[in-house]
This record gives C-alpha cells, structure tokens and sequence, in this order.
C-alpha cells in the first residue's frame, strides 16, 4: 500500500490554535505535579491511582485545562488537539521489539503525562485481546510485522477508526513521543468528517449512513475473518456533525452503490489529511468519533533506537461497557466472549434497510 498525500500539521492554518506548545514555566509545573506522583504498576493502573491522579491535574496550568475541557465538550473541526514540549523521561531503555510492555522502563513520566491529560476527557478503557489488556500501550514497530495493517507495522498504515468494530470502542484515543522514527519522516495523519462533509453528495451520504458495511476486527484481537464482523453504517447520528466509523483496509460495501459511496469518502478524507510528527514530549490527542488516522511509512532498524510512542484510549461513558468488565477494572472481555456483539443499529438518524 502506498503512502496518502498530507498536508503537514504546521501549515494548515486553522489548527495552530489547536496545537499548544508549553511555556517553560508550564512545562515545569507540569514535571513538578509528576514527581510528586507514586511509581507506577503498568499491569496495574486501578482506580485508585486513576483517582490519585485525577486529583494531581487539578494543578495543571490552566491554560491547558480550558484546551482539555473546551475539546471534550466542543471538539473543533479536525478533531484533534496537540500539546507539544511536556516533559520526558530522562532514561529511555530500549523501545520494545515486540510492542508489548517494556521491563525496562523504570520512570513514568510518558505514562503520567498521558494520564494527567487525558483523565479531562474520559474514562480509560482497554481490550484484554489487544495489548495484554494494558491501559497505557507501546507503539513501536515489530520485526515481521512490517506490512501488516496494524500499529506493529511501518510500511503505510491505512485510514481507521480505531476499534471501530468493538461494541465499547474509545471515544478519544492519545498518543504521546518518547522516539522519534530515525530519519524522521514517520507521520501520524488525520482526517475528519467535517472537513469534508459539505463537499460529498447526498447521494453518498445517505448510502453511509445505511449498515451496509462490514467490518472485520483487527488481527491482534485474533478472530477469524467470519467468525466476527458487524453491519453498519459509516456514518450515524446528527445530519450536520455526524460521527464516522470507518476503515479503509478492513472494511468491505456490501453493495455496489454502497462502495462507491465509501470510495468517494475514501478519496475525500485522503485529501484533506494531516501529517503530525510526535517528537518526544509531545502529545497528540484524537477524538475517535470524527477523525480517521493513518500512518506513513518509515524504516526501522530493530536497534532499540526505534521509534516508540505510548496510547491510552478513553471513552465518555464509561458505565456502557460495564457488562463487559470486573467489578473495578477498565479492560473489556475478550471480543469472542462478549455478547453484546450483535449490534442493533437503530440509533436516530440511521437509516434501517429493510
Ligand atoms: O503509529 C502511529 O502514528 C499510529 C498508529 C495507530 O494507528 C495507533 O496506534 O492506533
Ligand atoms: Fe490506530
């Protein structure tokens, strides 16, 4: 698969407003709220550290919290917001070859800064098939796994909702630099529905909007192809702002019509993407209801140099997945063990085929 065009995040106009770089002082205050935090279990981030950090945010710098609070209740048009030049940690061990969680990472500050923000926006939640479950994950390429359509790969890495499959999928997903790739060309990419929503037909709209899609889960949740995929529309809810679930390799049109309106999607969102470079100590926040993100391909030399990012997932209601969790815990059963996988599209604003 080739590399989409982009536009890079620096040059679009509009989006500086979104992309906040920390003042020395901010950056400060916000190491000075980490240091004072416990070591962090990465196996084990329970409610009351998520509780012990929720409280230590509310001593950060306020001009970012109203960046935080204003996204969550009224995200802009590229659903995204980017905090660049947060602090790191001093001593990076090796970046994981397997993209499983690093041994060897003994300070957390990467990990306290995603917490720290992103508690703003929602509740974390993880997938016990994805990951080993862990609510802060690592992002680095994995050997093998070059050409694969998953986070593990660096060749291009298609357009998706992330998880847009699951029935407790996350509404924001963050990913925060501790490496850049070694030549530096590795780019997240964005593309959101209202950036192209006025310029695709109504034809189109009202095919995306049907459950006319299929979507097969991603092979880290290890299910076969037809053992598990879901009908639905790519497009549901409000007319204007509507949301999006989308994927561009995994997903197929069970009609012609339908994929043509999908192409046309594909094509629209392709246009419009932006690149974003993660440097260490930056921040890049997506709300996962509006924005397909991509990645362009870079080259990795499995040295312990390569490039590595963290994630976390949030969702807004959190008490919707409640059926698929423990008592206490964010990590949802596996996708082959939940039930509430027959998914009944009929959501305002979805269009029922007969
Ligand atoms: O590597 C990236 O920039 C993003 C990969 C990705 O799609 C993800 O982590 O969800
Ligand atoms: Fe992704």
């Amino acid at each position: 698969m080739t590399d989409q065009p982009y536009q890079n995040a620096e040059d679009v106009k509009g989006l500086q407003q979104h992309i906040m770089v920390l003042t020395g002082e901010e950056k400060r205050t916000v190491s000075q709220i980490i240091d004072r935090l416990p070591p962090l279990d990465i196996r084990r981030v329970d409610n009351e550290t998520l509780n012990c950090v929720q409280v230590a945010a509310q001593n950060l710098p306020a001009r970012l919290v109203k960046h935080l609070v204003r996204f969550r209740r009224e995200p802009n048009d590229y659903g995204v917001l980017m905090f660049r030049n947060l602090p790191t940690d001093t001593d990076l061990p090796p970046t994981p070859e397997d993209g499983g969680r690093s041994r060897e990472k003994s300070s957390f500050v990467s990990e306290y800064n995603l917490l720290l923000f992103l508690l703003f926006l929602g509740e974390p939640i993880a997938y016990e098939d994805e990951k080993q479950g862990l609510l802060i994950q690592n992002i680095c390429p994995v050997k093998g796994q070059e050409k694969r359509q998953e986070n593990t790969s660096s060749h291009y890495l298609n357009y998706h909702t992330e998880d847009g499959f699951h029935p407790h999928r996350p509404d924001h997903l963050a990913l925060i630099g501790l490496r850049s790739d070694h030549e530096g060309v590795a780019r997240t990419l964005t593309a959101s529905i209202r950036q192209v929503l006025h310029d695709i037909p109504s034809t189109a709209i009202s095919l995306l909007r049907q459950p006319l899609y299929r979507l097969f889960p991603s092979s880290s949740f290890n299910m076969g192809k037809d053992d598990y995929s879901v009908y639905l529309p790519v497009l549901s809810g409000s007319w204007l702002e509507p949301q999006m679930c989308v994927h561009f390799s995994s997903m197929t049109a069970t009609r012609r019509d339908a994929k043509w309106a999908l192409d046309t999607l594909r094509k629209a969102l392709t246009q419009v993407g932006i690149g974003f470079h993660i440097n260490p100590g930056d921040l890049l926040i997506i709300d996962n209801r509006l924005v397909a993100h991509a990645r362009s391909s870079f080259q990795p030399k499995y040295d312990g140099k390569d490039r590595w990012l963290q994630r976390i997932f949030t969702v807004v209601d959190f008490h919707q997945s409640s059926f698929s969790r423990g008592r206490g815990q964010h990590v949802c059963s596996p996708l082959y063990a939940d039930n509430t996988r027959k998914m009944v599209w009929d959501k305002p604003g979805v269009i029922q085929i007969d």
